[in-house]
């Protein structure tokens, strides 16, 4: 396993930027308390040790951390929200939230305490016309902050320097690590940001250009049929059915998680008729009603009663609800192949088990290959979504790409063409991008298409985005 360094490649700052950023700061917080004079301001900001204070893992970081802040303001009307994550003196965040100081405050310190990155944030919490006196830490019935390298009272450790610039900053690695790399922790979202989370995955995988053979707003790949505007349509028609399946998940009891999946079927069925009402009968996101949906539903189930949880639960929680998948490839063995679907076809003559296969052992190219891909590449959004689904290509047995090829050696040239895109640098060198351009090209004249490597990507932008990854 790579050993992380989150402040590897980020600019040194000087005491003296520090010191001005600080002014800066304050400056800030003043103009907020005189503009919004009866509302609480949250100054949000990152206590890291040594002179590098940004970095594209330290925004990664912030991120996760600002966006489950935001959600645990619990709807109070926010009048202002500020976010500068590029400062080279570290990310921060500005929220002015109408709710009374101490309970904005309860709030910012149980997100330090409870969140698992949250020990290395420092929220200020101030108001001009706080109403009342603001409460204290241990008042507000919290203890004093912790130390992050060994639990003690921090201010003991800081005042005694007690601990060593490389532990501090090892600590910062490890805590990186388990968060982002050993198994993602994935925290308890509510519904309608879980649907949220879902339809901005469908729309980043299809806006993300150039992709091989598939659609994007320049070009149609080798589809006739269907455009982004398409998937657009798609993507909103489904949200329905991402809010059955997330409620399907937070409410089914204990019992076969098979019959979580035969559950929610008949959503996914009448997902697949809305698909086609909004798409005039075309098949844009099949594979992805299928997939996605289970994986909202095993979310769904294992964050039930708020409670936050691990990539590595919920995919074992997919793989429980299609532990039977692979018998209904069994049971079309010998049926006429005019009656199977694609995938189906594939398992009669190839025993390719396409994406019940993938359900079946829990969609493990997600947390092995994609999600890796993903945090490694440090470009745009674009450009990252761009490495991460050329390595998914080179991951999978994509039952399209199969199917429009007409014969499963075309997984081999994939893999040959993704070490090929990956030796040029990827999406954030150009060499990269004239490769996938030329790459789209040839997969237009070959017919050829990743369909099931973009449902993929839809899936990593989803737990991406339940993370804070992007
Ligand atoms: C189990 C079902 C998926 C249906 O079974 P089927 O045998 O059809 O499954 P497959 O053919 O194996 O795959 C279906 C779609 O899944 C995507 N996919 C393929 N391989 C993988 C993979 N390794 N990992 C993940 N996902 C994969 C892929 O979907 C995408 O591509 C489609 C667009 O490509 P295109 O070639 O254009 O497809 P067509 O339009 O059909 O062909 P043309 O006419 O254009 O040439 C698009 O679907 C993308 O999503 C595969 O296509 C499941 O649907 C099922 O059981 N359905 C029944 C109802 C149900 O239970 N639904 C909800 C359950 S929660
Ligand atoms: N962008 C896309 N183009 C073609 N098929 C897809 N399936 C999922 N996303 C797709």
């Amino acid at each position: 396993m790579e050993t992380v360094d989150v402040f590897k490649n980020g600019p040194e700052v000087s005491l003296e930027q520090v010191l001005d950023n600080r002014e800066w700061r304050s400056a800030k917080q003043t103009k907020l308390e005189n503009d919004f004079p009866r509302a609480t301001i949250v100054a949000v900001k990152l206590n890291l040790p040594g002179n590098v204070k940004n970095s594209a893992k330290i925004q990664q970081f912030f991120n996760a951390g600002w966006r489950i802040l935001l959600a645990s303001l619990n709807g109070w009307p926010i009048q202002s929200i500020e976010l500068d994550i590029s400062r080279p003196t570290g990310p921060e965040g500005f929220v002015v939230v109408s709710k009374d100081i101490n309970s904005v405050k309860q709030v910012a310190i149980r997100f330090e305490e409870s969140f698992p990155l949250g020990r290395f944030f420092d929220s200020d919490v101030m108001a001009k016309e706080a109403e009342g006196y603001q409460l204290s830490r241990q008042e507000l019935g919290f203890e004093a902050r912790r130390c992050f390298v060994c639990d003690e009272n921090a201010k003991a450790c800081a005042k005694a320097g007690r601990h060593s610039f490389d532990e501090l900053r090892q600590a910062v690695n490890h805590t990186y690590e388990q968060y982002f790399v050993q198994d993602p922790f994935l925290p308890y979202w509510d519904e309608r940001s879980v649907v949220e989370a879902a339809t901005f995955a469908c729309l980043a995988e299809v806006v993300t250009n150039p992709k091989p053979g598939l659609v994007d707003p320049v070009s149609m790949g080798a589809h006739d049929d269907m455009d982004v505007d398409t998937f657009i349509d798609s993507s909103l028609a489904l949200q329905p059915y991402f809010k059955e399946c997330i409620t399907a998940g937070r409410t089914f009891k204990k019992g076969q998680l098979t019959e979580l999946l035969a559950l929610i079927r008949p959503a996914g069925l009448a997902a697949e008729q809305a698909m086609k009402v909004a798409t005039n009968g075309v098949n844009t996101h099949k594979g992805a009603i299928f997939t996605l949906g289970i994986l909202i539903a095993a979310y769904g189930y294992c964050t039930q009663d708020q409670k936050s949880t691990t990539l590595s639960f919920v995919q074992k929680a997919v793989s429980a609800m299609g532990a039977h998948l692979l018998l209904e490839n069994e049971k079309v063995a010998d049926r006429s192949s005019q009656e199977l679907t694609a995938g189906q076809v594939q398992y009669q003559k190839y025993r390719l088990a396409g994406v019940r296969g993938e359900v079946y052992e829990g969609l493990v190219p997600l947390s092995d290959v994609a999600l890796p891909a993903l945090r490694k590449s440090e470009g745009t959004t674009n450009e990252r979504l761009l490495d991460t689904l050329m390595a998914i290509a080179a991951a999978i047995t994509d039952s399209t790409l199969v199917k429009r090829a007409g014969d499963p050696a075309i997984n081999r040239e994939m893999i040959a063409w993704v070490a090929e895109f990956q030796k040029l640098g990827g999406a954030q060198t150009s060499a990269g991008m004239t490769f996938l351009s030329r790459l789209d090209q040839t997969f237009i004249s070959r017919h050829l298409s990743i369909g099931g490597a973009a449902d993929y990507l839809i899936l990593t932008a989803f737990i991406a985005r339940l993370m804070g990854l992007i």
